[in-house]
């Protein structure tokens, strides 16, 4: 599906079906509205699968994969050859997401979106758009035409787990440079200070951190980032990886499934689809808040309150696929639960 079509698919959430749930909360054997949030979530989802009888279905994380031109410039702690590393430990279960994800009984999708070498392996899905992006600090990482197509492989990995009976779904990265690509497009889309949104990624000493901050300053100003733009920022001081979460969230909104999102990079992402299209954010969920420096500030921009807060900063979708976790205690309480005329508290009228 192109971006184009994705987005003119694209419905608001589904009014009818949310009273209805809303509704139904509101018979169940407890206090009115004492899960808060969790009822809100089951009914979301219900508008958003247009369904007055929700249920959860098979769960997946899609990693984007892939590496970073910026690297060059040593802005990270380790070598790019890592992302290839971490990537095919995913399809051996050697991967904190692996990890985290069976006990949110989700499957993992690593897609190879632009890792720099080869990756030959049956496990990680292979949508390479190119070997990397190039040095933002030197030029564009990549044009709008690789921004879109990264897009449009977010989108089409969405629509082929679902025909696969998936259909609640949460977004990772592994990228080694991603941070530093993240606070870039922060910087720029939120009119901060490179100094507020920028932290120590996956580890730096403080002269590093400095190091990184001036990269991602001169990276700015060399390629006159359009801020009103958010293609052009995407493609010019972005990633591929992010570029393919962005897909994930339209992809999402365009085939009516949830979509959690996971810490800074997968928020920033986020915060680029919506800036992109907006009618997509109901289709979004956070999880936790990132302990990266600009964490709260993505997140408030896009309009949406952590659950958790943990001060995770991993990434690969570690905190996401926590959010799955939420679902399925709030889904279980809206099936389970017996209502007031079930119980003996009474009916329902005489209690509220
Ligand atoms: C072994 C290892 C596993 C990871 N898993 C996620 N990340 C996280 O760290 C990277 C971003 O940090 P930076 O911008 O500093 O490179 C991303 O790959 C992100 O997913 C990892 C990083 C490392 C080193
Ligand atoms: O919050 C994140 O997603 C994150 C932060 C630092 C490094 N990797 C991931």
């Amino acid at each position: 599906m192109t971006l184009e079509e994705a987005i003119k698919k694209i419905q608001p959430l589904d009014e009818e079906a949310m009273e209805y749930t809303r509704a139904r909360w509101n018979t169940l054997g407890k206090p009115l509205h004492s899960l808060g949030r969790l009822e809100e979530m089951v009914t979301q989802f219900a508008g958003i699968y247009r369904d007055k009888k929700p249920h959860l279905g098979k769960k997946a994380v899609i990693v984007m994969a892939a590496d970073n031109g910026v690297v060059a410039e040593g802005v990270t702690q380790t070598g790019q050859e890592v992302t290839k590393t971490v990537t095919e430990n995913m399809t051996k279960h050697n991967a904190t997401i692996c990890i985290m994800s069976s006990m949110s009984g989700a499957d993992v999708y690593p897609v190879d979106i632009g890792i720099a070498t080869d990756c030959d392996n049956p496990g990680v899905l292979s949508r390479k758009i190119k070997y990397g992006t190039d040095n933002m600090a030197k030029g564009p990482a990549m044009s709008r035409e690789e921004a879109i197509k990264a897009i449009e492989v977010g989108i089409d990995t969405v629509a082929e787990l679902k025909e696969k009976g998936y259909n609640v779904f949460a977004t990772g990265e592994m990228g080694i440079g991603n941070t530093t690509t993240s606070s870039a497009v922060c910087s720029v889309l939120l009119d901060q200070s490179v100094e507020k949104v920028t932290g120590k990624g996956a580890g730096l000493t403080n002269k590093d951190l400095e190091h990184k901050i001036e990269v991602i300053k001169q990276s700015i100003a060399l390629n006159q980032v359009d801020a009103n733009d958010p293609l052009d920022v995407l493609s010019k001081v972005g990633g591929l990886d992010i570029a393919g979460m962005v897909g994930c969230y339209i992809g999402g909104a365009a085939l009516q499934v949830p979509v959690f999102i996971d810490g800074f990079i997968s928020s920033v992402a986020a915060l680029i689809a919506i800036r992109l299209v907006p009618e997509c954010a109901p289709y979004l969920f956070p999880s936790h808040c990132s302990n990266e420096p600009a964490g709260h500030l993505i997140l408030d921009a896009i309009g949406k309150e952590p659950y958790i807060l943990a001060n995770m900063c991993l990434g690969e979708g570690t905190g996401a696929v926590m959010g799955f976790t939420i679902a399925d205690y709030a889904f279980k309480a809206y099936w389970e639960l017996p209502s007031f005329e079930q119980t003996n508290f009474g009916t329902y009228e005489e209690l509220n």
